[in-house]
């Protein structure tokens, strides 16, 4: 999705007079419908600063294939579980470790060209940030079951749209933050996959 729309439905924020309004018969979701999924999509991406801090100028790489392939096992097993759609749900949070990359790679470069900038903590990784990604992780998986007729209409992806402005408006994300969002948005929408 483009950024630009991301930013302006963010300006804009939800329609309330329409939120306030109840929802017609056999009309299931308001426009806020998604947006504990963009939220939890938000939150992750700010955790990507603590997961940046604690990698910068470490050996540590910010890609780690064996975490990422630990994650999306443990997501499709609890997926069957809550009776989601394991494919669904992986691609859903590959996409989120996609747009925690690109924002780790952002603040890298933002810190190298401005060492005013870097990070002056280094928070543990093993014992604080990935504790903290794992708890987003069950929310997510709750959020994505609440979800699931939400996100399987064809009104999803102007929905996700507008849940996602919000949520880039109420945490207040900057530039790269939201091209994160951006980023982790594709897979969200039955039909998009
Ligand atoms: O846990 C890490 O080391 C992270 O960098 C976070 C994360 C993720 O988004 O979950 C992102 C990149 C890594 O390849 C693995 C996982």
């Amino acid at each position: 999705m483009a950024t630009a729309a991301i930013l302006a439905l963010g300006v804009a924020g939800p329609a309330t007079a329409d939120a306030r309004r109840p929802a017609p018969a056999g009309r299931s979701t308001t426009a806020h419908g998604l947006v504990p999924v963009t939220d939890l999509f938000a939150r992750r991406l700010l955790l990507a600063d603590k997961v940046a801090a604690a990698k910068y100028g470490t050996d540590t790489p910010i890609d780690d294939p064996a975490r990422e392939a630990q994650i999306l096992t443990d997501v499709r097993a609890r997926a069957a579980g809550l009776g989601l759609d394991p494919d669904s749900v992986a691609a859903v949070f590959r996409d989120q470790i996609e747009a925690n990359k690109l924002v780790q790679r952002g603040l890298y470069a933002r810190w190298d060209a401005n060492p005013g900038e870097r990070p002056t903590e280094r928070p543990d990784l093993a014992e604080e940030v990935r504790p903290a990604l794992d708890r987003i992780t069950t929310g997510l998986l709750v959020a994505l079951r609440e979800t699931e007729r939400a996100r399987a209409v064809p009104s999803c992806g102007p929905r996700l749209a507008v849940a996602a402005g919000w949520s880039a408006h109420s945490h207040r994300l900057d530039a790269l933050h939201l091209e994160g969002l951006g980023r982790a948005l594709p897979s969200v929408c039955a039909g998009s996959r």
